[in-house]
């Protein structure tokens, strides 16, 4: 039997994974996530999810398939990955602020004798925040590991005003795509079809 590692750190990811009734272990991959220069935004989420499968894949034996994500916030040909301090986050959030951004997660699924991997692109429109919104919404600690400072699935949702596209993407792994590439290494969804909602 075919096993599956999530190559992630990221408890979102191992949740909607989870949601959709695949069985995986979790594996945290160590890779250099600086881009390259003049690397353009889909071309570099890419690359990171193909280092962060092919990272945890070397070091695996017997029937394994792995998984990997990533996930960037695009606003003005800048990708903003999760920030570095407070006022890394609060620049970015004044960038976000009253304006439409795009989101890219790129997912890789690999085994021994092959990877494969796909983007995905969504659009997020932002209402306008003040200085002090900002301010408070970094106290309360949810910006610091997220791309772009800011989760749609927590405190920060009151900034969304429209969403164009995959939610599950901006979260950090799109759910259609994930299921259609991980069927593509014959590892289906739904195992457990039983739902408690
Ligand atoms: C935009 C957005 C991002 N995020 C998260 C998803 C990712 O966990 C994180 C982007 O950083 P990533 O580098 O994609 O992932 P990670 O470092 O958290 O985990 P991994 O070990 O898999 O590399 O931002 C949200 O949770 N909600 C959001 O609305």
């Amino acid at each position: 039997m075919r096993r599956l590692i999530l190559a992630s750190s990221s408890p979102r990811r191992q949740e909607l994974l989870t949601q959709i009734g695949v069985p995986f272990s979790v594996q945290v991959p160590a890779i250099d996530e600086t881009p390259l220069a003049g690397e353009a935004p889909p071309a570099y989420v890419q690359r990171m999810a193909e280092e962060k499968a092919r990272a945890v894949l070397v070091q695996q034996t017997g029937d394994v398939c792995v998984l990997a994500a990533d996930t960037s916030v695009i606003v003005d040909e800048l990708i903003l990955g999760k920030p570095t301090d407070a006022a890394d986050a609060k620049a970015m959030l004044r960038r976000l602020s009253g304006r439409e951004h795009q989101v890219l997660s790129a997912i890789a699924v690999a085994d021994q004798s092959r990877l494969n991997s796909h983007v995905v692109s969504c659009k997020v429109t932002f209402r306008t925040l003040t200085d002090a919104e900002i301010d408070a919404y970094w106290l309360t600690g949810e910006p610091r590991d997220k791309a772009g400072s800011y989760a749609i699935q927590g405190l920060g949702a009151v900034f969304v005003q429209a969403i164009h596209g995959s939610y599950s993407a901006v979260v950090g792994l799109p759910l259609a795509e994930t299921a259609a590439l991980l069927g593509e290494f014959a590892i289906a969804c739904w195992q457990n079809k039983e739902t408690d909602s």
